[in-house]
């Protein structure tokens, strides 16, 4: 059978980008989603907001939810301080597949943890897997219809403290109205909206960033 969008993608990597250079890897993806294929990544616009955010975060302990090929997994990797803890959860197999060739071809599979599963399960064992840790801060790129579920059992399981930085893609495009609702008309969050766009398109979308206040 022929190949999928998610191998395609990598190929583009393989072929366009420089082993052990991840800004080349995200110029390559960005470059194969805007010319040849879109994919689901958050793309350069938005990117550069993840990027700014992360800066000001600096975290050391990170969490992303929906890893797909890897290339928000890489602009977070590339940004964090040494000996961070960083976390990824994909529960598609052949997502993530593509995602540890993507992110090694970068050079960082040291920085990154990629897990394979659903985040319902693998989030209520991230105190087992990774010690008594809190993360301070998130990425939210999975399943929009669980964004609200998977916040409130972060909340539950105790890995959210103080401070803790929530970043969301899509909020606008698809969209993910429960959870807007959630972080905005709730005391514990003090969110902010970042105007921006669809990945390669001129459609718009934008980034929530919610701060937890414990
Ligand atoms: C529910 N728990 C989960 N646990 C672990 N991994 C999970 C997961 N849910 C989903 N995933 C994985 O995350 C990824 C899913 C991401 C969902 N994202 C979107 O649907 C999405 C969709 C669009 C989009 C926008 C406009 C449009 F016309 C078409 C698509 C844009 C985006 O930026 C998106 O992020 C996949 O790799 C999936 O296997
Ligand atoms: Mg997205």
């Amino acid at each position: 059978t022929g190949s999928t969008r998610a191998e395609r993608l990598l190929k583009a990597v393989q072929k366009n980008a420089r082993r052990g250079d991840p800004q080349s890897v995200i110029s390559a993806i960005d470059h194969y989603c805007r010319h040849s294929e879109w994919a689901m990544n958050v793309g350069d616009e938005k990117g550069s907001i993840l990027d700014s955010v992360l800066s000001e975060v600096s975290p050391s302990c990170a969490l992303e939810l929906g890893t797909y090929c890897g290339y928000s997994t890489v602009r977070i990797a590339r940004l964090l301080p040494p000996g961070a803890t960083f976390v990824t959860v994909e529960f598609n197999p052949k997502y993530a597949k593509v995602a540890r060739q993507v992110i090694e071809f970068a050079g960082l599979q040291d920085k990154v943890k990629l897990i394979e599963g659903a985040s319902g399960d693998l989030i209520p064992k991230m105190k087992e897997l990774f010690g008594n840790v809190t993360f301070d801060f998130v990425f939210l790129d999975h399943w929009k219809d669980r964004y609200v579920l998977d916040t409130k059992l972060l909340e539950d399981c105790g890995l959210l403290r103080k401070g803790s930085v929530l970043l969301a893609d899509n909020v606008i495009c698809p969209g993910t109205p429960e959870y807007l609702a959630y972080v905005r008309n709730n005391p514990r969050y003090k969110s902010t909206y970042y105007k921006s766009h669809l990945e390669y398109t001129k459609v718009e979308d934008g980034l929530e960033k919610s701060v937890f206040m414990g």
